[in-house]
């Protein structure tokens, strides 16, 4: 590649911002978190158990506020200039494409196609791209499909190229109709293109429900007798670029493939299925650049490679030893607002020290980089130093560190030192693919310890980042507008949990293993601000801990006659604090196009992940580290829309509240999933402490009746009628929160926990009012009876536990 003299404008220039008030915000919001834990520390002698934790917790919160302010203190992006490239590059590089999928039922096939055809049709000389995809799944619908997609790709591909089609993903392109200005052989084009996309559609609904195809084809021979837990390796070449020069009717290398799973093997998830990708593309294209996206995100920009190589070609950059480019990940479901905002402020500002964190998709990586390589290795033009050449080149190095394949190795060697893909025909290197596809072609070798995707993590997108920037490595942050690849995310409920779950696992995982930030402090050369962004994220997990007591310190107090914040300059601080981080985060999201809602809804969903997932990720972790389980990766489920609300670009982030379908997204339903019992268990604390608090008002002689001036002081209950009972507190509060089915649950332990923790309270105020103190016991007494009487009919199960035994146990529990 040529890249000619510099007196041309840039490829790409980096933006730095200085963000002066936020600046003053952040420190002001840390100011105050300060002088409430002084104030704290100065008032401790004063106060009890309540005033100690309070007091830590809040140092937590300040901790991570510190860290929020040091992350976001300089952020900086890319930005890149695509249409300079043709002028200044006159011979590109090549680009492996990877997608790795795992499941044909959690992640539809079709999916799958959709975004293969979307990098198959990336504006990028075809003959400079191929596009491998791994399936952990081993599903033979999976392959029916890539090989169907292969031959729609011969007329999808140059009808993109030939009219210039924005998005390349079909699915998302046929939503809108043609311009009705357009010509007649436009038209005709799009008819026809649309009709053979859907033929392909229905072939491969129809290969879901009939698997007739199986048995008819020989070569399907591969996937007769496999599990998807046992099988050997599959690659397949769907389609070779043979000759190829790169004009716009050809398409790109096509390759599937599946890595040997044996049942007694470890296979490391997607770190292990983005190191075989790496090992097959490099027995067959070594492309210098990678580029990685999950099997749901389709590239949304037909410009993404183009925009990616600006940045690694730009002098500037490449001095600056740029390791990879990442882009956000960007949602065209879901409640995208949450996860946007972390990546533009949080993701922005880390871009902006060391560059930007891999995300695990929609980023570009340098082959080389995932080697192993660190900067000591090269020279300053970039060619490998005497240390790295005797560190890597030599036929023993090679070995121990790649695996025993002498095919592996040269390709290696090649790789490091830059030298020009070879080009031989993909068939003849089925073979070598095969043999470093073995379950125990890692074994002893570096593969995922120190080259690749790094293991020990179900985050292995951010174990493997820290390993890149730890040997000294820059990446690069582009977020275009519109964005450049766009997926699926759950909207709520247990997929949510779950992965949330996993990531707060995965994060967890890094900081105990020996890529901890907290390790290394002086021998690694990753810059301190940049370890302490990944700390930030890594002990995600812990802050469920002080949520938790947090969250269940206002209960306390109010059962206990004790104070969380008292009157004065306490009060003060807290209210301006909290006043404060409210405004401020709205002003995030709403300057980014989302609404008030969706500010909302991100505030909740933040206080339900930090109290319920990130709890099982610490429970996780905690088993893991005592040998006693290890954790999984379980794909994200991911549907097909059936329906698209945006425009076709995507490009603004915003979103409007239709009432439509997609109204209640956002919300969470209260389901059969473990996940939200904690959640649950602080509500209802926090619903008897209030409970307790209301005692005093209730009437004389008849233990339940609630004064409904109170009840209306402190809710406003203008649609429905006042509660007037105990009964009637517990069931409007479970009705304005839950579903059905499990607002029954809770309603019982809400009676429960509003039962021991009353009669506690009881026992405390017998002297004073014993009558009325006794009849309130009873009172609740019969409630939980009535309840749990009307349990039966409900048909309500639990896993592992008939009915009668659940029943029971709560009875015997409670000593009714
Ligand atoms: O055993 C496995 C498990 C997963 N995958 C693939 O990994 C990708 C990511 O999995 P997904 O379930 O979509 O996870 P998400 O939580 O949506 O993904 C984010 O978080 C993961 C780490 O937890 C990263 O791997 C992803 O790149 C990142 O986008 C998908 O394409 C899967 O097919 C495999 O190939 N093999
Ligand atoms: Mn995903």
């Amino acid at each position: 590649m040529a890249v000619s003299s510099s007196s041309l404008p840039p490829l790409c220039e980096k933006i730095s911002h200085k963000r002066y008030v936020r600046r003053a915000v952040d420190l002001t919001i840390l100011g105050l978190l300060l002088s409430l834990l002084l104030y704290r520390i100065l008032h401790m002698s004063q106060n009890d158990n309540v005033w100690i934790v309070a007091f830590l917790c809040e140092s937590f919160f300040s901790f991570i506020w510190l860290l929020i302010t040091c992350i976001k203190w300089s952020p900086a992006e890319y930005k890149a200039y695509p249409d300079r490239l043709d002028e200044r590059v006159h011979d590109l590089p090549s680009v492996d494409m990877f997608v790795p999928t795992a499941d044909p039922v959690r992640e539809p096939p079709i999916l799958v196609v959709n975004t293969v055809l979307s990098l198959l049709a990336v504006n990028y000389p075809a003959n400079k791209i191929a596009c491998y995809v791994s399936d952990d799944g081993c599903s033979p619908l999976t392959y029916f499909s890539l090989k169907e997609a292969s031959k729609f790709a011969k007329i999808w591909v140059p009808f993109c190229k030939k009219y210039n089609v924005k998005v390349r993903a079909p699915f998302r392109y046929f939503l809108n109709p043609p311009d009705a200005s357009e010509d007649s052989e436009f038209s005709k084009d799009w008819e026809m293109t649309k009709r053979e996309y859907e033929k392909l559609c229905q072939k491969v609904e129809d290969a879901t429900v009939d698997s007739h195809w199986l048995g008819a084809d020989d070569d399907f021979e591969a996937f007769t007798n496999t599990k998807r837990t046992d099988h050997s390796t599959i690659v397949k070449v769907l389609w070779e670029n043979k000759g190829g020069v790169g004009d716009e009717k050809e398409v790109p290398h096509f390759v599937y493939i599946s890595r040997e799973k044996r049942p007694n093997y470890l296979h490391h998830y997607k770190a292990g299925a983005m190191n075989f990708l790496v090992r097959v593309s490099g027995l067959m294209t070594n492309a210098p650049y990678m580029l990685n996206v999950d099997c749901d995100m389709y590239a949304n920009d037909a410009d993404v490679v183009r925009q990616a190589m600006c940045v690694f070609l730009q002098k500037s950059t490449t001095s600056n030893h740029c390791a990879f480019v990442q882009y956000p990940q960007a949602f065209y479901d879901g409640n995208p607002g949450e996860l946007t905002v972390l990546q533009l402020y949080i993701g922005g500002g880390i871009a902006g020290i060391q560059g930007s964190i891999y995300a695990g998709s929609g980023c570009f990586l340098t082959r080389r980089v995932m080697y192993g390589l660190s900067l000591d290795d090269l020279e300053d033009d970039g060619s490998l130093s005497s240390v790295g050449t005797r560190k890597f080149v030599g036929e023993k190095s090679l070995e121990r560190e790649f695996g025993n394949s002498k095919e592996m190795a040269k390709s290696v060697v090649d790789a490091l030192q830059r030298k020009a893909n070879f080009q031989n025909s993909l068939t003849e290197s089925l073979e070598m693919a095969k043999e470093v596809g073995q379950c125990q072609y890692e074994h002893q070798t570096s593969w995922g310890k120190t080259i690749g995707w790094l293991y020990d993590s179900t985050s292995e997108d951010i174990n493997t980042s820290y390993g890149i920037h730890s040997r000294g490595w820059t990446s690069s942050f582009i977020s275009p507008d519109p964005p450049a690849f766009l997926g699926c995310i759950p909207p709520g409920g247990p997929d949510a949990m779950l992965q949330q779950r996993r990531w707060g696992t995965g994060m967890l995982e890094v900081l105990c293993n020996k890529q901890s930030p907290l390790i290394g402090m002086f021998h690694q050369k990753i810059r301190f601000r940049q370890r302490l962004a990944y700390l930030y994220l890594e002990i995600w997990a812990l802050r469920s801990i002080p949520e938790l007591f947090y969250c269940l310190l206002p209960a306390y107090c109010l059962l206990h006659d004790s104070t969380l914040f008292p009157k004065g300059p306490l009060l003060g601080i807290v209210v301006t604090l909290v006043g404060m981080h409210c405004l401020y985060t709205l002003w995030e999201f709403t300057s980014l196009g989302f609404s008030v809602t969706s500010w909302y809804g991100s505030q909740s969903f933040w206080r339900i992940k930090a109290t319920c997932c990130w709890l099982f990720s610490i429970l996780d972790v905690a088993l893991k580290l005592l040998g006693i389980s290890k954790t999984v990766f379980i794909v994200t489920k991911k549907t097909m829309p059936a329906t698209m609300s945006r425009s076709e670009s995507g490009s603004s982030q915003g979103e409007e509240d239709t009432g439509g379908p997609d109204s209640d997204s956002g919300k969470f339903e209260f389901d059969s999933s473990p996940y939200f019992m904690p959640g649950t268990f602080i509500m209802l604390v926090n619903l008897a402490g209030l409970a307790s608090f209301l005692e005093p008002f209730v009437d004389e002689g008849s233990a339940s009746q609630l004064r409904p001036s109170v009840w209306n002081s402190f809710f406003n209950t203008h649609d429905s009628p006042p509660p007037q009972t105990l009964d009637d507190v517990v069931s409007w509060v479970i009705t304005n929160s839950f579903s059905p089915r499990k607002k029954f649950i809770c309603s019982i332990l809400f009676q429960a926990v509003v039962y021991v923790l009353w009669r506690e309270r009881n026992a405390r105020l017998h002297s004073s009012n014993p009558k009325g103190s006794q009849a309130l016991v009873k009172e609740i007494q019969l409630l939980i009876r009535a309840k749990l009487a009307g349990l039966d009919r409900l048909n309500l199960s639990m896993p592992g536990t008939s009915e009668p035994s659940y029943l029971h146990t709560w009875f015997a529990f409670f000593q009714l």
